[in-house]
């Protein structure tokens, strides 16, 4: 089973719905309210434990009810918790997201994920060096992702950076990591002024946009290549949240299966279109029969 490591953001999603949205000082009746599980790091390592691999996180919650309940949640998928620390007098992180006339209006409190320090990396040298694969995004501090960088580059082990929300990087950091998967948005403000296709082919079989609906492009040292995505009918789309973390979760789990670039990228185009079609960011996301029931799967597509 190939081991994948998740460093990245842990938090809950606070819903509620209302018809009216309160003045200043004011309290009005809401519709409804749920909570759901999120945060990119947790939803990519969900993600890389449906799809087949033996996945491990590094991250943090706070000492409240909501850290307990999102440490038993990625453990309900299997996920090693056991790099998950629990920071003292810190919130859990947490989205309070307003749903006004089918519009959301979204407050992001970090809480713990923001006090993932260097040394929290530094104490799971062992379990990165263990690692097939190693994921991370920018929900967590710039420098424990650039220290994250540095020792997988000293263990050899292979890393993708989801540059998610998208934070400027010197170049030095750029070049270390394996692989770089903005979306466009994320794209245009990493590499502001610059075209796409230059970009692609500074950093060959290494960068990978990803485009929505148009799938994700690469450049594979002699042509720029788009891999189209699998067709989903407007009438099936349910619910996009979460279909890149999909994407990146799968790709992780798919290149530590030693896939080629364009195949791993397919496998993950088919992932995030899956994901689309249920409610929930991981909820949504399919799992390996999930997966393989699809007339899309390719019989060469080997997970062990
Ligand atoms: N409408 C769609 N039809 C088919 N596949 C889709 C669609 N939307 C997304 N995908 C798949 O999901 C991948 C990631 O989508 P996208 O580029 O929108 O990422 P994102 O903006 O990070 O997503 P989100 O923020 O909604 O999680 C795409 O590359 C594609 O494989």
């Amino acid at each position: 089973m190939a081991k994948i490591v998740v460093v990245g953001s842990i938090s809950t999603d606070f819903v509620v719905e209302t018809n009216v949205k309160p003045a200043q000082g004011e309290t009005v009746f809401g519709e409804d309210f749920n909570t759901s599980f999120g945060g990119k790091g947790a939803n990519q390592a969900v993600a890389c434990a449906k799809l087949g691999a033996q996945t491990a996180m590094i991250g943090a919650v706070g000492n409240d009810s909501f850290g307990q309940a999102l440490i038993d949640n990625l453990e309900s998928y299997h996920i090693d918790t056991s790099a998950v620390k629990v920071k003292e007098n810190t919130p859990s992180g947490s989205a309070i997201i307003t749903l006004y006339n089918r519009d959301n209006s979204i407050i992001y409190v970090g809480g713990a994920n923001n006090k993932v320090t260097r040394s929290d990396i530094d104490d799971q040298v062992n379990l990165i060096q263990s690692a097939d694969m190693v994921i991370v995004q920018n929900e967590t501090p710039v420098e424990t992702v650039q220290r994250l960088i540095e020792q997988c580059t000293a263990c050899e082990v292979p890393i993708i950076l989801n540059p998610a929300p998208a934070r400027l990087l010197e170049t030095k950091w750029l070049d270390q990591v394996t692989y770089l998967t903005p979306n466009e948005t994320e794209f245009a403000e990493l590499f502001s002024g610059e075209t796409m296709d230059a970009v692609l082919s500074r950093y060959t079989n290494k960068l990978i946009i990803t485009l929505g609906d148009q799938g994700a492009m690469f450049h594979d040292g002699k042509n720029v290549v788009t891999v189209p995505s699998y067709k989903v009918s407007p009438d099936d789309i349910v619910d996009t949240t979460g279909a890149g973390d999909t994407f990146n979760g799968a790709l992780a789990v798919a290149l530590a299966n030693e896939f080629d670039l364009a195949d791993a990228i397919r496998f993950a185009n088919l992932a995030g279109g899956l994901s689309i079609q249920h409610k929930g960011a991981q909820g949504g996301i399919p799992t390996l029969d999930q997966m393989k029931e699809s007339e899309h799967y390719e019989a060469t597509w080997h997970i062990e």
